[in-house]
């Protein structure tokens, strides 16, 4: 019900200045829209800033995915692409320099730690709503509407049909909303020469397109300015790749103790390719939350479980796993659980499954454990041997095959959680449908297809182990 109140009150337009004539609309616009309708060249102001671009890199749209940069010629690899000088990229500055900035600051310590992407974004706003801001030239070349699930209807909140992600996305619009009151407290009786957005209005709506911008745009970069996030004008019109063809640099040398954030082609690019750069090894959980798109086949997607004795049990009777007594541990599987950090108080019960480790470590050593029946034979293994599924079955092979066909029966229960099959979101994805919609959908076949994927392999480790015992047995 929260996700339904929440989400409808957020616009995904930023309701200020420039978008005022769109206030309302909710409905994702092309993802090429930009908040000016035509907006100064950014190649142009980035060279007469003292930055440097290729001469064979133009943008382009690229339909579904928004603009982008293209080669326009063939691109040798090694070759630099764009070079930023250091006060071409928008960062948070700390100390108060100008007047408005008392009330960023004192705004800015009410975002928590892990909403860093709002912190930056009420720079953007900041300057956003300036007259004649530096940054207009960037500003106003940014998406005016993000396809992040803080701004999908309650109904296509729902279709993600993947709690976690949802638990996620109605903590971000709740923040938005409490957040307003809060900035709108703190705005009430400044005069404008202290207000920090120009006299303004701030809403859930400009604040979560602000917090979008940044959570789409913005790079960590380390170094100098340690993990610093920061936006960084036209390299952040590159896409990304799992299998990028180009890579961010810092460069900072004792003749310009400047830092320079350049773009470099890691690899050839061919004429009419994309740049594209990675932009981190994520979850599909995390490009929904905070880029709006998901990544097909994502090898680095997770599902995420809670565990848990009683689900446990069912798990392994299913599973034909006799006697299974993850519900009342002896005293030492206790101790080695606790060491898990998978029992007593404190306890971190989220597991995941897929990923690099296909199996999260500590669920196969906790399911290992607490399938064996020798104390004396367990202690002769440290943690990490336990944790390890690269381990060829340290416990022995009824050990191991019961531990797996536990897993392959919990995946199993995790798919029975989606309230649709497969085959019904293919034929949904078939009709017309928002694009809010398709991303649900296609976010939440992807976690099932990762399901798939992870019993499969599963199934695969279960024969061979069958294979192999009957080879020794021979
Ligand atoms: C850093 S910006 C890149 C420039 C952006 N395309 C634009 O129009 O301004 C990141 C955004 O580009 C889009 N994008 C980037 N890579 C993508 C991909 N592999 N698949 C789908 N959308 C992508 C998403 O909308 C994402 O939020």
């Amino acid at each position: 019900m929260a996700t339904s109140v929440v989400s409808k009150m957020l616009t995904a337009t930023a309701g200020m200045a420039t978008a005022a004539s769109l206030a309302g609309c909710r409905t994702m616009t092309c993802s090429a829209s930009r908040i000016a309708p035509q907006p100064p060249d950014l190649i142009r102001w980035v060279r007469r800033e003292g930055g440097f671009v290729n001469p064979k890199l133009k943008i382009s749209d690229s339909g579904a995915h928004g603009l982008c940069v293209v080669a326009a010629e063939d691109i040798p690899e090694g070759s630099d692409l764009i070079s930023l000088p250091s006060h071409l990229p928008l960062r948070f500055k700390k100390s108060p320099e100008s007047d408005g900035d008392s009330a960023l600051m004192e705004i800015a310590l009410r975002v928590p730690e892990e909403l860093w992407a709002m912190k930056l974004g009420l720079r953007l706003l900041q300057e956003r709503a300036a007259v004649g801001s530096f940054w207009w030239p960037y500003i106003s070349n940014l998406p005016e509407t993000f396809s992040l699930p803080i701004f999908f209807s309650g109904e296509d909140i729902k279709n993600i049909q993947y709690a976690p992600l949802i638990h996620q996305v109605n903590k971000r619009c709740r923040f938005l909303l409490e957040f307003e009151k809060a900035v709108k407290l703190i705005l009430e009786n400044l005069t404008l020469k202290d207000h920090p957005f120009g006299g303004q209005d701030v809403n859930s709506s400009s604040l979560g397109w602000a917090m979008a911008s940044v959570s789409s745009r913005a790079f960590r970069l380390h170094g100098t300015h340690s993990d610093t996030p920061m936006l960084l004008p036209l390299i952040d019109m590159c896409n990304h790749s799992f299998h990028p063809n180009a890579r961010i640099v810092q460069e900072q040398d004792a003749s310009n103790p400047n830092m320079l954030v350049k773009a470099m082609a890691e690899h050839r690019i061919e004429q009419n390719a994309l740049v594209m750069l990675n932009y981190g090894l994520l979850s599909n959980d995390l490009f929904l939350l905070d880029y709006g798109f998901v990544v097909p086949s994502n090898p680095y997607d997770l599902i995420e479980l809670k565990y848990d004795n009683g689900l446990l049990d069912v798990a392994s009777m299913a599973a034909g796993v006799s006697s299974p007594s993850f519900s009342s541990p002896a005293q030492w599987q206790q101790e080695i659980l606790c060491q898990l950090n998978l029992f007593g108080s404190g306890a971190d019960l989220k597991v995941t499954l897929g990923g690099a480790e296909l199996v999260d470590g500590r669920l196969i050593a906790a399911l290992r454990v607490l399938l064996a029946n020798d104390e004396a034979e367990v202690q002769k293994y440290n943690l990490n041997t336990l944790m390890s599924l690269s381990e060829k079955a340290p416990l022995g092979v009824s050990v191991e095959t019961s531990a797996l066909r536990t897993v392959v029966a919990l995946c199993v229960v995790a798919l029975e959680h989606f309230p649709t099959k497969i085959m019904q979101d293919e034929s949904v994805l078939k009709g017309a449908v928002s694009s809010s919609m398709e991303l649900a959908v296609r976010f939440r076949m992807q976690k099932k297809l990762k399901i798939i994927d992870v019993m499969r392999k599963l199934t695969q480790r279960i024969r061979l182990l069958a294979e192999e015992k009957s080879v020794t047995q021979c």
